[in-house]
């Protein structure tokens, strides 16, 4: 069997009689290829929430209207698909591609239901068409079993009947051979009086039967594939697989002769594709399978069948090759944006040409009916637990708010559910080990405070060693010293000093920054050398300017954000003059000045606050994702920006000298400010 890509051309296509979609257009249609009446709504449209919703739902209500005590008020919806909270897009195209058996691939965030969206799909396909898989003895070529497939259900029965067969056989042939035996010995016995000679020649005829009975049992065959009691079509996880559970194996056989060998289709193994047939073959980051296995995956795909072989070469097994096994699955790929880099380009061609490919989405608009479906997540939740309290009113409403808050953008929520499943377990399981009758806001709030990930705790590890070491400023003005901001992971902020110092050069001036910060504090610098040689007669060319990142060592820190950072500390190095330590500033820097959006920023005014800081500076297009602790709130101030002129007018200590760099950078302030009709910087508003 070859497994070539180069095939491609002129094999047959998958769905042939239907028209492979390419376009997005395709993909967000309805179904639209008339071979079947059906509509996605019948297939499963998007179920609203089974539990009571006030008349009029106060936009504010934090459970969308809902009128429930606890989750046990909350229906969960029998099927997977329903209970898929936003992913439209995917669902939609999940719906659509079940029905037309299309291959999809999802890239997107971890945790954001792409199995899931496989498991369901697997449930909308028919059950009618699975087979049962059948490997017979090849009386011709005992290497070469032969393969036959079977409705569902009936290979248990062909096997049964095979070995009732065999059952009988062999008893006819005990039966024979006792007669025998005992006509031989009694023979020898009475007549002949040789009582050894009796006993040898039962032995032999004894012998003779087993040998001969052995060939009927090869004739039962191995039933590969079983779907007999499967509810639903197979849905076949092939996440990181080594080949031969991929592709199926033949075992080895260490008595390979003496008429002690296992029969080789007796040896036969199925693979995951092959497990697959007529169902859902899952692999998510697909492109950590082999450049080979990725190959066969391919064969697979395009042949509809592929023969089983041994996976080891030197096994005995790798002498055996099947016929070819069905392997008719609809393939979903998952991964993120890395593994479709990654992954073999005629295996993703083969996912796009012949069927969708999604994005999965990280938020969703917080309205009330998705507030409402959120609600229901918790008790799909709990109910997946089956032993967590249900959660009443103010825990629901809390794990809600937290949703909000880890979307990281105003008037959002996050889809990186599994993360918030998470929580859900560790407050339902905090009020287990109570005996507590429901979950309460309490049990979520100390949940928050426990399910802290690795990078918060590493984060909050870090500012305690600062404050032990007293490697925090925060307050006074020092020169050429910012306190910058930056995220570890994806959800801890960090303060994140940035110390320059400007010298003359003797060559041509360089950017002297260490570690991993380097490229970023070089863009840094170009950007506000743009901004200097435009306003300073400073040739900063002719400079060498050495930044430091105090104590970036800690891995995973994001140094993106800090380019405003950067330049204040290089400003306030180049003229000499104090920047205010009581403020952390997080932001990024265009080459004209324009103070750009960055990830995090809840995060990183958290930290700010956390480390004593007073006042914050974020980019102004950052404001709308601001969505701080109660308990931040008081103590910190925050100070929305659009330039930099604006960052140097609240950081810089004292009125700069009239027509000195820092005062025309400043000047710039009322024509940008004009422009964008802003208030004015010395008097930002505070959120
Ligand atoms: N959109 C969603 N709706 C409802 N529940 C979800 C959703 N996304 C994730 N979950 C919950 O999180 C769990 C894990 O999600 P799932 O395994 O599908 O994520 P994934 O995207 O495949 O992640 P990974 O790429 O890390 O495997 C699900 O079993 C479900 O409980």
């Amino acid at each position: 069997m070859s497994n070539d890509m180069d095939k491609d051309d002129s094999l047959p296509e998958q769905g042939a009689d239907e028209s492979a979609p390419t376009s997005e257009k395709d993909v967000t249609d309805p179904v639209d290829d008339g071979t079947d009446e059906r509509t996605i709504d019948d297939l499963g449209s998007d179920v609203e929430v089974s539990a009571e919703v006030a008349d009029d739902v106060d936009e504010d209500d934090l459970l969308g209207g809902l009128k429930i005590e606890t989750t046990e008020d909350i229906e969960v919806p029998d099927r997977l698909v329903d209970q898929v909270i936003g992913q439209e897009h995917a669902r939609d195209v999940i719906l659509k591609a079940a029905k037309q058996r299309r291959h999809v691939m999802m890239i997107g965030s971890p945790g954001t239901g792409k199995s899931m969206l496989a498991k369901a799909m697997s449930e909308l396909l028919p059950k009618e068409e699975l087979q049962d898989v059948l490997v017979y003895h090849n009386p011709d070529d005992g290497n070469e079993p032969k393969v036959r497939t079977v409705p569902a259900g009936k290979g248990e029965q062909i096997v049964e009947a095979h070995k009732e067969e065999a059952r009988k056989r062999n008893q006819m042939r005990s039966f024979l051979m006792w007669i025998i035996i005992a006509v031989v010995v009694g023979y020898s016995l009475i007549i002949a009086q040789q009582v050894l000679l009796g006993i040898l020649a039962a032995g032999i005829i004894f012998l003779a039967f087993r040998y001969g009975s052995r060939g009927s049992d090869a004739m039962i065959p191995n039933l590969l594939v079983n779907n007999a009691d499967t509810s639903t079509a197979p849905f076949e996880d092939a996440t990181g697989a080594h080949a031969g559970a991929l592709l199926g194996d033949v075992r080895h056989d260490p008595f390979q002769s003496g008429g002690m060998e296992t029969p080789s289709h007796d040896r036969v193994e199925a693979g995951a594709i092959h497990k697959a047939n007529k169902g859902v073959l899952f692999v998510d980051e697909i492109n950590t399978l082999d450049i080979r296995s990725q190959q066969h995956l391919m064969t697979a795909i395009q042949e509809r069948e592929f023969s089983i072989t041994g996976q080891s070469e030197r096994s005995s097994g790798a002498m055996v090759q099947t016929e070819p096994v069905p392997t008719d699955f609809v393939m979903v790929a998952a991964g993120n944006l890395d593994a479709m880099e990654n992954m073999h380009p005629a295996l993703r061609s083969r996912i796009k040409g012949y069927g969708y490919e999604v994005y999965m989405d990280d938020t969703i608009e917080d309205t009330p009916a998705m507030r409402r479906k959120y609600a229901r997540f918790v008790a799909q939740e709990v109910a997946k637990d089956g032993r967590l309290p249900s959660f009443n009113e103010a825990a629901i409403e809390e794990i809600i708010l937290e949703a909000r808050r880890r979307a990281g953008r105003k008037g959002h929520l996050t889809l990186e559910l599994r993360n918030l499943g998470g929580l859900v377990r560790v407050a339902g399981d905090m009020a287990r080990a109570e005996d507590a009758e429901f979950t309460t806001r309490e049990h979520v709030l100390q949940a928050k405070g426990r399910s802290r990930s690795i990078e918060q705790q590493l984060a909050d590890d870090f500012i305690q060693r600062r404050k032990d070491y007293e490697l925090s400023v925060n307050e006074g003005y020092v020169v050429g010293r910012v306190n910058g901001l930056a995220v570890m992971g994806e959800d801890s902020g960090i303060v994140l000093p940035v110390m320059a110092e400007v010298t003359p050069s003797q060559g041509p001036g360089t950017v002297i920054a260490t570690g991993q910060l380097k490229e970023m504090a070089q863009e840094a610098v170009d950007n506000v050398s743009a901004i200097i040689k435009k306003f300073s007669d400073e040739n900063i060319s002719e400079k060498d300017i050495h930044i430091q990142f105090v104590q970036a060592g800690q891995g995973g820190v994001d140094g993106d954000s800090a380019s405003i950072t950067v330049a204040a500390a290089v400003i306030s190095a180049l003229e000499d003059v104090g920047v205010d330590q009581s403020l952390a500033m997080t932001g990024s820097l265009s080459v004209r000045g324009d103070v750009l959006p960055v990830g995090g920023v809840t995060h990183k005014i958290e930290a700010a606050a956390k480390a004593g800081m007073d006042r914050v500076i974020i980019p102004r297009a950052n404001e709308q994702d601001v969505m701080i602790e109660d308990e931040y709130e008081e103590m910190i101030e925050i100070i929305p920006v659009s330039h930099i002129s604006e960052v140097l007018d609240v950081a810089l200590e004292g009125e700069p000298e009239k027509d000195s760099l820092v005062d025309r950078l400043k000047s710039i302030t009322g024509s940008a400010f004009e422009k964008q009709g802003s208030p004015s910087p010395s008097n930002p508003s505070p959120q």
